[in-house]
């Protein structure tokens, strides 16, 4: 073996006796950070005591002598002081410290003389996702906004509603992510559909009658190859794709077609004149079911929360460490502005899990304590 190599080993193993102190230190200090918890139980405070970290980052990051190191040191007992917080938040959960979970646990969601409200027409994709849902017999009515729809909820007039929540391709709808924030009703289920569009006209009209198609603008742009074929029909834009299939049918004219769901054509009586002009299963719309009621099912798998963070560098990666820390899964982030205040933001995040779980609880609980309004929206 030459010299450079032996220099390595020798190196290595001065590295590995180093690392071995750390971690004797390293659970030493967790140990001590454990008795601090059983006095902050015993006082009644607060586990995270910022002034106190402050004032130890800037006495230890002096002790390091050049400024490379200043921010190592730094950002190591940043991390430090946050694991011995979760180490701390996990005592006062396991001791009964943490305030209790608001959400009940159902083996299934009640759906006996249940009613659900939906924002759209008969055969909305909207209508097709609560069938989905709920089954073909359930009692439902529509309303025309959204708002309506979680009003409907607020006033008990409906015990669900179903809302579009994000489409595959075009994101959020984020009138909906500002409506979950307004009115504190929880998520209880999702329904995703696949986006099918039929060509629809009158029972007895053939593809040779059709002069004007008409649709939502976003269906006619997913359908434009298949509307190139027939550069003699006009496209005219409509409200939705259900309302240009009532049309159709109302007007009772052989020259007009509309392109909606299968479903929307079963519903206004049409004929499909040709089925999948744009099917994809990459475009799909994730619909969620909304209640009063804050219950989650047994087997429910996902949560989704949102908070508010200071304005501070570090707040976020701190905030997303909690879940880091309890292995949980994160499946999703999307951030809002908070109209309130200027450049800040909520942060919606979609994790895997159960409210049941240890993990999940600790987490929410620590979370809870080093953000602003900490809210679970749902877990279904
Ligand atoms: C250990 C404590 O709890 C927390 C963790 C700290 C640490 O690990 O040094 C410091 C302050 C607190 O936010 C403490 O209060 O001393």
């Amino acid at each position: 073996m030459d010299n450079k190599v032996l220099d390595l080993l020798e190196i290595r193993d001065q590295i590995d006796g180093i690392d071995k102190e750390i971690v004797e230190l390293f659970e030493k200090r967790m140990q001590l950070s454990a008795e601090v918890a059983e006095y902050k139980i015993s006082n009644n405070k607060a586990v995270l005591d910022p002034q106190r970290e402050k004032e130890k980052l800037n006495t230890l990051e002096k002790y390091a002598s050049n400024s490379f190191n200043r921010v190592g040191v730094y950002e190591l007992f940043r991390q430090m002081m946050a694991m011995s917080r979760k180490l701390q938040y996990r005592i006062l959960a396991e001791k009964g410290k943490a305030e209790k979970i608001p959400f009940r646990k159902v083996s299934s969601l009640p759906m006996q003389k249940a009613k659900v409200v939906f924002q759209g027409v008969e055969g909305a994709y909207s209508f097709t996702a609560m069938h989905s849902f709920f089954g073909e017999s359930i009692e439902n009515y529509n309303v025309e906004t959204w708002r309506d729809a979680m009003e409907a909820i607020k006033n008990g007039d409906a015990d669900y509603a179903v809302l579009p929540i994000e489409n595959s391709t075009a994101g959020i709808v984020a009138d909906i992510y500002d409506l979950l924030v307004e009115y504190h009703h929880s998520i209880v289920g999702e329904q995703i559909i696949q986006v099918d569009h039929a060509l629809m006209g009158l029972k007895n009209a053939t593809l040779e009658d059709i002069k004007t198609v008409y649709s939502h603008p976003q269906a006619l742009s997913q359908c434009r190859k298949f509307l190139e074929q027939h550069p003699e029909w006009k496209a005219e834009e409509y409200l939705n794709t259900a309302m240009a299939a009532k049309k159709v049918k109302e007007d009772g004219d052989l020259t007009q077609a509309a392109i909606a769901s299968p479903y929307a054509a079963q519903c206004f009586g049409l004929q499909i004149l040709k089925p999948h002009v744009f099917s994809s299963r990459q475009n799909s719309t994730r619909f969620i079911i909304v209640s009063k009621e804050e219950i989650y099912q047994e087997e429910a798998g996902k949560i989704s929360v949102c908070f508010e963070i200071p304005h501070e560098s570090g707040s976020l990666y701190n905030t997303l460490s909690h879940f880091i820390y309890n292995d949980l899964n994160m499946t999703k982030i999307e951030s809002r502005p908070i109209p309130e205040k200027k450049w800040e933001y909520r942060f919606f995040v979609d994790f895997e899990g159960n409210l049941s779980d240890s993990g999940v609880k600790n987490a929410l609980y620590g979370i809870s304590r080093e953000v602003n309004n900490l809210r679970i929206l749902g877990n279904y």
